[in-house]
């Protein structure tokens, strides 16, 4: 891993940390303490078992470097994360799967619990696990009017985990999180600031970063174990249900994904994304 000072567009010096070949780029604002994550992983930032485990690694990280508050943007030019890598569970190893899924519920229990405030830059489209990446920061800010967010893992014939739902439920309420998912809508911009699902939608992704900044920076004036506490109280039974039924989840997941139904389903959506 190697570290280097750059020069951030405010003129104040980033710490920025790099590994070659790395997938996430972080830099850090040594005045204000707060980190950006760029998630760039060609084409579409697709979350595979590597890459959620880099993001993990990252997000743990920061923790230990004690960050203020940290933002999470893509790299690529108009998309966010094209949500989990459908080809770890087509055709898939069932070990890998394994594996995969337990990386990803660890990815999503470290963003979704991080001591620090985090807020989503959405410069780009953002399906399914994109969204729930999106929905797991305290604020979201998008770059409108042309991409699109949403949990559409109906449209693919599969079931969002409960712990996406619940992740749902608790940034739009029930009723809006039902019809959200059981249709499998995918939002624009508009609408998703409409339902709730975003908090602002801003031109263009310099404006998002000010934005993103002015959000994180409200909390150098809030006690750290206050936020921390409030937090934890906030989201606390969507997280210990999965706690609690981690291996139940895995085993039920892992079950499902090979089933001849759900192949079938996501064979016919796979080979709709490449016409
Ligand atoms: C009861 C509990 C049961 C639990 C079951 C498990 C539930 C699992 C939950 C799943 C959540 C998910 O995240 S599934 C993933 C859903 N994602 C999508 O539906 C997005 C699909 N992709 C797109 O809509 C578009 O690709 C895009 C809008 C993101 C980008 O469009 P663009 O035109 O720029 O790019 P292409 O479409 O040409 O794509 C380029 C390239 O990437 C491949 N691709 C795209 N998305 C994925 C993906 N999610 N996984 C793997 N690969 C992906 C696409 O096929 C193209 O490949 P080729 O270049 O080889 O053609």
């Amino acid at each position: 891993m190697l570290r280097r000072l750059i020069l951030s567009r405010n003129n104040t010096f980033i710490n920025c940390r790099y590994a070659s070949q790395s997938m996430v780029q972080t830099t850090v604002d040594e005045k204000s303490g707060i980190a950006t994550v760029t998630m760039n992983k060609s084409p579409v930032n697709s979350l595979n078992l590597e890459f959620l485990d880099e993001i993990k690694t990252e997000l743990n990280k920061l923790e230990k470097d004690k960050v203020k508050g940290m933002m999470l943007t893509s790299g690529l030019q108009k998309i966010f994360s094209a949500g989990l890598d459908i080809t770890e569970f087509y055709n898939p190893n069932p070990d890998r799967l394994s594996k995969f899924w337990s990386t990803l519920q660890d990815t999503w229990l470290t963003l979704y619990k991080t001591p620090f405030p985090t807020a989503a830059i959405i410069n780009g489209h953002s399906p399914a696990g994109g969204c729930l990446f999106a929905m797991s920061c305290d604020y979201r800010i998008m770059v409108g009017p042309k991409y699109t967010i949403g949990l559409n893992e109906t449209k693919l014939g599969i079931v969002a985990p409960k712990w996406f739902i619940d992740t749902m439920v608790a940034v739009i309420g029930q009723r809006k999180a039902e019809i959200s998912l059981t249709t499998g809508k995918m939002y624009t911009t508009d609408e998703a600031l409409h339902i709730g699902l975003i908090d602002e939608s801003v031109p263009d992704v310099n404006t998002a970063l000010t934005q993103g900044n002015l959000f994180l920076n409200n909390f150098q004036r809030i006690s750290p174990w206050a936020y921390k506490m409030t937090k934890d109280i906030t989201r606390q039974s969507t997280v210990q249900w999965l706690i609690d039924n981690k291996q139940k989840d895995l085993d039920f997941v892992v079950t499902y994904l090979q089933s001849a139904e759900v192949q079938k389903s996501l064979g016919l959506y796979l080979q709709s994304l490449k016409k």
